[in-house]
């Protein structure tokens, strides 16, 4: 991701790419940002150095590294865009705190796409929960090979906000084995499918009595997260210090 942050950044003036980080032990230390992501040399090379100030950063990296971007930009007072998903409950906390001095959006999808589907997989559960003998609601997912998490932040993220608009307490359940008895209706039942270089692919199913809907949403490349997280990067700018979403960047909260 970090590489196509670089080649539409520096493919748009209304950017200018000052740095590109990743950690000490790199491999490409050094290398031309703009030549490893295949665009026009920048003069930026990969670093491990955060710059002493700079008007946004955006972070796609690994969970455990997104400790040291909320403290780095702590510490410069630079907006942060968080797109990296699987964030331990320490790393939560830190950006919970970290958005008492700084603004920070942070969202598992990027993707206006996506945000959008968020929006109708509330608004369908919100109508479809009362239905005549109940609705079953499950959410499939599938990406690349390469993933390290499962399910993705935006499958959780789904749940999440369709388990807010249901009635009652919500089971969340990961895959299914054995004799797992029948589906209770209080459930949403994840599924986490690994192939291949597929760039990203939710779909939200609500089963019910004698009808089926599905909302899918997939990306064809993953463009539509790195020019995502360079608009929120736009959007931050001059924000108060607080916690927004991509909800907040798109207009659609
Ligand atoms: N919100 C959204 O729209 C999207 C979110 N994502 C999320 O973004 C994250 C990154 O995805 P992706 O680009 O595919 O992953 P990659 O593994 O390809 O890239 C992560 C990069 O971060 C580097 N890294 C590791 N540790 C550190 C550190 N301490 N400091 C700085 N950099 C570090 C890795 O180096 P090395 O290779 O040596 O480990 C690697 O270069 C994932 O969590 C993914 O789920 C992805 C797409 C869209
Ligand atoms: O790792 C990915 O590729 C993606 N991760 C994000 C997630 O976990 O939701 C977003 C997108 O689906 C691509």
């Amino acid at each position: 991701m970090g590489r196509r942050v670089v080649a539409l950044a520096t493919a748009d003036e209304a950017f200018q790419v000052i740095a590109a980080i990743d950690h000490q032990q790199h491999p490409l230390l050094g290398q031309d940002s703009g030549g490893l992501a295949g665009c026009d040399l920048n003069e930026v090379p990969l670093s491990a150095d955060w710059p002493a100030e700079c008007d946004a950063a955006i972070d796609f990296s690994l969970p455990d590294a997104v400790a040291s971007a909320v403290a780095n930009c702590l510490e410069s007072k630079t907006p942060l865009v968080i797109a990296t998903t699987g964030l331990s409950d320490e790393t939560q906390a830190a950006i919970a705190e970290a958005v008492k001095q700084i603004p920070i959006v942070w969202a598992p999808s990027m993707s206006l796409a996506v945000n959008l589907t968020m929006k109708l997989a509330e608004q369908a559960a919100a109508a479809l929960k009362n239905v005549p003998g109940g609705v079953d609601i499950e959410i499939i997912e599938r990406h690349h090979r390469y993933k390290v998490d499962a399910p993705s932040g935006t499958a959780l993220k789904f749940g999440e906000l369709i388990a807010d608009q249901l009635d009652g307490e919500t089971k969340h359940v990961h895959g299914r084995e054995g004799e797992t008895g029948q589906r209770s209706l209080n459930e949403i039942g994840y599924h986490a499918v690994r192939v291949g270089d597929n760039t990203g692919e939710h779909t939200i199913v609500y089963g019910m009595l004698g009808e089926t809907m599905e909302l899918r949403v997939a990306s064809s490349n993953r463009d539509c997260y790195a020019s995502g997280a360079l608009a929120a990067a736009r959007w931050i700018q001059g924000r108060p210090p607080a916690l927004y979403s991509m909800f907040d960047v798109l207009g659609l909260s």
